[in-house]
């Protein structure tokens, strides 16, 4: 518990010297969204602070500059993140947790890794990321966020389609290259909540 307390103020010292001062504040918003999430569900709050607080190490680069850091410690970069270099950021992050911040938790990792486009298949720790990145409460853009705030201590699966299918209308009306792993989990838990006979109309 002492361990875990004083590894988590070492890498928020580092954090804070790294990201910029608001890009640090969303990362301590989310690790303690990610606590919250992590309590309704029954989940290892550990892990959860510690995704939440990480989940953005990647992003002190800009885009171009994480590609080219992906490229050069040989992480794959596939022709759509190519297209579509802001989710790029979860990947590399993903790498810098575990190859500079030796953080070894896989399912932590694999959150990190999906922050951004989410996945067909997801873990407990994977939505719970993905959710608390979009819900923390310092974020204001999204017109659903009120909704999708209360959707989350409801159910999972539902919250994840809510918030892909926002994200992809959003992403569309914008413009510009998608990566297609958003797209393959929206399919997913799609067919996950239809499955479930839990796909209403409202949704
Ligand atoms: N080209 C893309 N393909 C898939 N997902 C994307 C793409 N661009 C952004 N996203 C994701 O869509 C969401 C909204 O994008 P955006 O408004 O650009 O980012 P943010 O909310 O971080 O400012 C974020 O979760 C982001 O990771």
């Amino acid at each position: 518990m002492e361990n875990q307390c004083s590894q988590i103020m070492m890498f928020r010292k580092q954090l804070k010297n790294r990201l910029s001062p608001m890009r640090y504040e969303h990362s301590l918003s989310v690790s303690f969204t990610c606590m919250s999430l992590a309590m309704r569900y029954g989940y290892d709050m550990n892990k959860a602070e510690l995704a939440g607080l990480m989940h953005d190490c990647g992003k002190r680069f800009s885009d171009e500059v994480i590609l080219k850091k992906c490229l050069k410690h040989g992480i794959p970069v596939t022709e759509s993140e190519n297209k579509a270099l802001a989710v790029l950021h979860a990947k590399y992050g993903a790498w810098l947790a575990e190859n500079k911040y030796q953080i070894r938790d896989e399912e932590i990792l694999s959150a990190i890794a999906c922050h951004t486009t989410g996945k067909p298949d997801m873990t407990t720790l994977d939505k719970i990321l993905y959710i608390a990145d979009y819900i923390e409460p310092r974020r204001y853009k999204a017109e659903n966020l009120p909704e999708m705030r209360a959707m989350a201590y409801v159910d999972l699966d539902q919250t994840m389609y809510a918030i892909l299918d926002g994200t992809l209308e959003y992403l569309t009306k914008k413009g510009g290259s998608i990566d297609p792993m958003t797209r393959e989990a929206h399919i997913y838990f799609k067919q996950r909540l239809e499955s479930k006979g839990e796909l209403n109309g409202s949704v």
